[in-house]
């Protein structure tokens, strides 16, 4: 069944979900934020809408969008980050402005630009309601994109907003040229913290080792497509925050979310090493190096602990 399809945010990721299912047959509206004009009037006459802003675009579009959302129309979230001003994942955010909305979520391993070249990937669609999770796995799979589903949001989300910070420490352990010991153990001890963040958040420990968990921290970890790998590859050669994100010129998400994860973390008491130093280093306070040496050099401790 052909669906009429609203994308909000048309940039990499927005833009390739746009074409993937315009091929399908799917009839696609879209709006960013460079074209002006108001989102809320493609909100009628569609059957669903997709946003792929990134988290700092989140909640100025759900303040717009306030007052203009039409009875029972589903929102499908693809932003992967925790909002350095609210400490929430997208989904929580769209609750606080639509509290009835329909949500679902998409996340995993999915660099646009290899789906946008008709490389085969599979994502999750996650959601409160496994009937709506269900309906949009059907309609929105594509010969190239497999679906799987999973009730799951906030595990789904938290998974995929701290895969972009362990990224970005692998970016950093390449670029230091580290090894392939160091970067497995990286991505163990990384994986440890985000079943910390997961757990805490309510999520499903099942969730971790997922498309979202696992399988998005393989992709982003271990491909120069990814911003936030790139961008760690750019600290390790000594590039300030401010440079390294103007050589990439796109939405980086990691810096922000290791931010706000670590701000929880100090709330909470949670024990998160690796996104600590992330943080240190974004602030200058020291270098990748030492960063490493102190990683390497704390107390010791059981291996499921953080
Ligand atoms: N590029 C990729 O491979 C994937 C990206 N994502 C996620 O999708 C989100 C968007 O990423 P990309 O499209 O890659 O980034 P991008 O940098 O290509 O585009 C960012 C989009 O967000 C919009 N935006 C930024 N600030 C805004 C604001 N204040 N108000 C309204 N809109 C605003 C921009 O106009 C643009 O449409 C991110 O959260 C990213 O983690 C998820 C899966 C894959
Ligand atoms: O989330 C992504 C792939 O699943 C995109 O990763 P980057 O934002 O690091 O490019």
């Amino acid at each position: 069944m052909s669906l009429r399809i609203t994308v909000l945010g048309r940039g990499a990721w927005g833009g390739t979900l746009l074409r993937l299912w315009e091929r399908q047959g799917h009839e696609l509206r879209s709006w960013s934020r460079r074209d002006g004009g108001d989102p809320a009037a493609l909100l009628q006459d569609c059957d669903l809408v997709v946003v792929a802003v990134s988290m700092v675009g989140v909640t100025p579009l759900g303040l717009g969008l306030r007052g203009h959302w039409p009875q029972g129309l589903p929102l499908l979230s693809c932003s992967k980050g925790i909002d350095l001003d609210s400490l929430c994942t997208a989904s929580q955010l769209w609750r606080r402005h639509l509290p009835a909305l329909p949500l679902a979520v998409l996340s995993g391993p999915n660099l646009a630009e290899e789906l946008e070249r008709g490389l085969p990937a599979a994502s999750v669609l996650s959601s409160d309601d496994p009937a709506l999770a269900r309906r949009l796995q059907e309609q929105l799979r594509t010969p190239h994109l497999r679906l799987y589903t999973n009730a799951d949001p906030i595990g789904t989300e938290a998974a995929g907003a701290l895969k972009n910070v362990i990224a970005l420490a692998a970016g950093i352990s390449d670029g230091l040229g580290l090894g392939a010991n160091a970067k497995a153990s990286l991505l163990c001890r990384g994986l440890a913290e985000i079943a910390v963040v997961l757990q805490a958040l309510g999520g499903q420990p099942t969730t971790l080792y997922g498309l979202a968990g696992l399988g998005d921290l393989l992709a982003t970890a271990n491909s120069s497509l990814s911003r936030n790998y790139r961008f760690g590859s750019l600290l390790a050669e000594g590039c300030d925050e401010a440079t390294a994100l103007a050589r990439i010129g796109a939405t980086v998400e990691g810096p922000r979310t290791a931010r706000a994860t670590l701000a929880l973390a100090v709330r909470e008491g949670w024990q998160l090493p690796i996104c600590g130093q992330v943080v240190r280093l974004l602030a200058g306070e020291l270098e990748a190096r030492q960063a490493v040496q102190e990683l390497m050099q704390r107390d010791l401790r059981a291996e499921a602990a953080a």
